[in-house]
């Protein structure tokens, strides 16, 4: 895979999200130890790091799900520790989430599945409008045919893009993907990792992508972070994070291209 060209049109004088000393334990296991991150509107920025090590805490803290226990986590201008049930669901609605499950309702099509948020978020909106909305996103993720399908009909590649789609609905100025090609074959991840750098571009968005495959971080990072034991050890162009003598940060990318 290609690496990322990365995007011209991010604006490094604007942080949409600024972390500064950042921690986190559950009981005396210290997860974040103390983690500084910007991320800078119109970035994509891949935080790579092996299982357990503390991604998908990171963004349970960045999106209100977690307390931090010390530091500053600042997104889109609020500080997220300080604010009310209200302001963070507020603030939630400008994050578009991408789970790793794709998290459908089997029980709904594809069309009420994208309806859902706007029927919960956009009462006012006129059924013409919804319909014009959820035709748009449909197309943007390249399934417009699959409207009146059932999820269970659907590829997990498919479900991957419909999810993306769910979340795009409400226009996020920030995107969080949760290892969005785990699970998936390389083509399909091949695909998927275009379908993120198509949205950066199209939809003007901010992305944190949180993942162990390389090949991603390398197709859509402008910019890689590596957590490691608690913080960020390495940070940088993706070749420049792995120009390293830090045997771990070696052996997490032999072990990646181990096959
Ligand atoms: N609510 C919780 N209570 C207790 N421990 C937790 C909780 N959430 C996460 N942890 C612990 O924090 C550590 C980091 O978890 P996290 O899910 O962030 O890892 P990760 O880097 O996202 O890994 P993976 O790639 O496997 O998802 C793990 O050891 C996990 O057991």
């Amino acid at each position: 895979m290609e690496a990322k060209e990365i995007n011209p049109n991010i604006d490094r004088t604007e942080k949409v999200i600024s972390i500064r000393g950042l921690k986190k334990a559950f009981d005396d296991f210290e997860v974040l130890k103390g983690v500084d991150l910007d991320l800078y509107k119109g970035e994509n920025l891949v935080v790579l790091g092996r299982s357990g090590t503390g991604k998908s805490v990171l963004i349970k803290i960045i999106s209100g799900l977690l307390q931090a226990d010390e530091g500053q986590v600042n997104v889109l201008g609020r500080e997220v520790g300080n604010l009310t049930p209200k302001e963070l669901d507020a603030l939630r609605l400008k994050i578009g989430f991408s789970f790793q499950n794709s998290a459908l309702y089997d029980s709904m099509t594809v069309r009420e599945n994208l309806e859902f948020p706007l029927v919960r978020h956009a009462k006012e909106m006129t059924e013409a409008d919804r319909d014009r909305i959820i035709r748009f996103v449909l197309e943007a993720v390249g399934l417009s045919q699959a409207i009146n399908q059932m999820p269970s009909e659907l590829s997990g590649g498919q479900r991957k893009r419909i999810g993306i789609a769910r979340t795009l609905i409400l226009k996020p100025e920030i995107m969080l993907y949760d290892e969005p090609t785990a699970g998936l074959d390389p083509i399909t991840s091949i695909e998927i990792n275009k379908l993120i750098n198509e949205v950066q571009r199209r939809f003007n968005t901010s992305s944190i992508i949180i993942t162990h495959d390389l090949t991603c971080a390398r197709a859509v990072g402008d910019r890689v972070v590596m957590l490691l034991e608690g913080q960020f050890q390495r940070q940088g162009k993706f070749e420049d994070v792995f120009d390293t003598k830090d045997e771990r940060v070696k052996a997490f990318y032999n072990y990646n291209f181990i096959d």
